[in-house]
């Protein structure tokens, strides 16, 4: 038996793309690592009616990780689809999102950045209770004591772990100090647990602006779930775009990493997407098996490549995912 289980979903669009990429590079890793297929999605949903079938799920308990492509939501109303990475994450419990953004030497890219976004993973806008009264219609916000509290401490225990030991509490608790409050009012109590950490908060507005104005000033944010989204492509923004941003959602039993970016429709099956979003979201996994030398070795490939090309499109190169693939793993050989 190999030593890790990998659970590789491809999911829709660019997903079939870089998955594949990210698999080669972790084959040429040389770790000891056995791949197991699933499926999820919106394409999987219009053969089969569902977007993750409970063998799915299975297969993701059952190995050790997860890496996870990209999946398709179409911005309508879809009779019994349930959007396949919002779902695995509520079933799976994978309460924190974490999104870091580190400067990389790409055009676009910010210098000094290295900031992780840690989003709210499970509740928030995303309990997507909508109704439609006539011409009304109303989404409920759902925040808890219990997911503001263990976010509060995933994101207090991370700062605890850097050099500068600051998080950064996002919210809007003035517009709305019910549901806001309680996540800000719970994490800053939970912050008196940490007191070599330096806990402030920042409402979402401002936070944006500060981020595009002087991005190195932060260190750890944690956002309630809409705000964790909107900002973490903006972070992803500063240093490169979302074909670089990587994430992991992560619980207590079980870990799916992905992309930041989604199925990217307007290039998908052009062999063009690039997959360093998904490289890094690997190298992250490696992280959370513990294999900490071989994710370091993936990122100092991924930025070597990226220094000294061939780049992809979205970078100003002309580089397809498999000749920047191929690159990647000359340089981790
Ligand atoms: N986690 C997920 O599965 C996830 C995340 C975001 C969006 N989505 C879904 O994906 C679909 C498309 O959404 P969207 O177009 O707003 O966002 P997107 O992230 O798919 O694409 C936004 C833009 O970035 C570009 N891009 C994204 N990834 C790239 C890559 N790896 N290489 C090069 N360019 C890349 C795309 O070409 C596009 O122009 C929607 O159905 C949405 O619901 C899924
Ligand atoms: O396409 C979907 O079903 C969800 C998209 C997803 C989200 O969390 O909203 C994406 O924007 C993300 O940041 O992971």
């Amino acid at each position: 038996m190999a030593k890790y289980t990998i659970c590789l979903i491809e999911g829709d669009g660019i997903g079939h793309e870089v998955i594949p990429a990210a698999r080669r590079v972790l084959e040429a890793t040389g770790l000891d690592l056995e791949f197991v297929e699933a499926h999820a999605g919106y394409e999987y949903f219009l053969e089969h009616g569902e977007s993750v079938p409970e063998a799915t799920i299975e297969k993701v308990m059952a190995t050790d990780a997860t890496l996870f492509g990209a999946a398709t939501s179409p911005s309508k109303k879809v009779e019994g689809f349930k959007g396949a990475i919002r779902y695995m994450r509520r079933r799976l419990d994978l309460f924190a999102n974490v999104r870091p953004a580190k400067s990389h030497p790409v055009p676009g890219s910010y210098e000094n950045v290295d900031l992780i976004l840690v989003r709210e993973n499970t509740e928030g806008l995303y309990v997507e209770q909508e109704r439609r009264y006539g011409d009304t219609a109303i989404a409920d916000a759902v925040i808890t004591k219990r997911a503001s509290q263990r976010i509060g401490e995933y994101a207090l225990k991370l700062a605890q772990r850097r050099e500068k030991k600051k998080l950064a509490v996002i919210h809007k608790a003035n517009v709305l100090p019910v549901t806001q409050g309680l996540f800000l009012n719970t994490i800053m109590d939970e912050a008196k647990n940490y007191p070599d950490v330096q806990s402030y908060d920042v409402i979402v507005d401002a936070a944006a602006m500060h981020l595009v104005r002087n991005p190195a000033s932060f260190d750890v944010l944690v956002a309630t779930n809409l705000f964790g989204d909107i900002l973490s492509d903006l972070t992803a923004g500063l240093v490169g775009g979302l074909g670089i941003a990587p994430s992991g959602n992560i619980g207590l039993e079980h870990a799916v990493f992905e992309s930041v970016h989604g199925s990217a429709p307007d290039i998908a099956g052009q062999g063009v997407a690039n997959p360093t979003a998904t490289v890094l979201s690997a190298a992250m996994l490696l992280d959370h098996l513990g294999e900490h030398d071989m994710a370091r070795k993936l990122e100092n490939a991924v930025d070597q490549v990226l220094l000294e090309g061939p780049r992809t499109r979205d970078l100003g190169g002309t580089a397809g995912t498999q000749e920047f693939t191929d690159a990647l793993i000359r340089c981790i050989k």
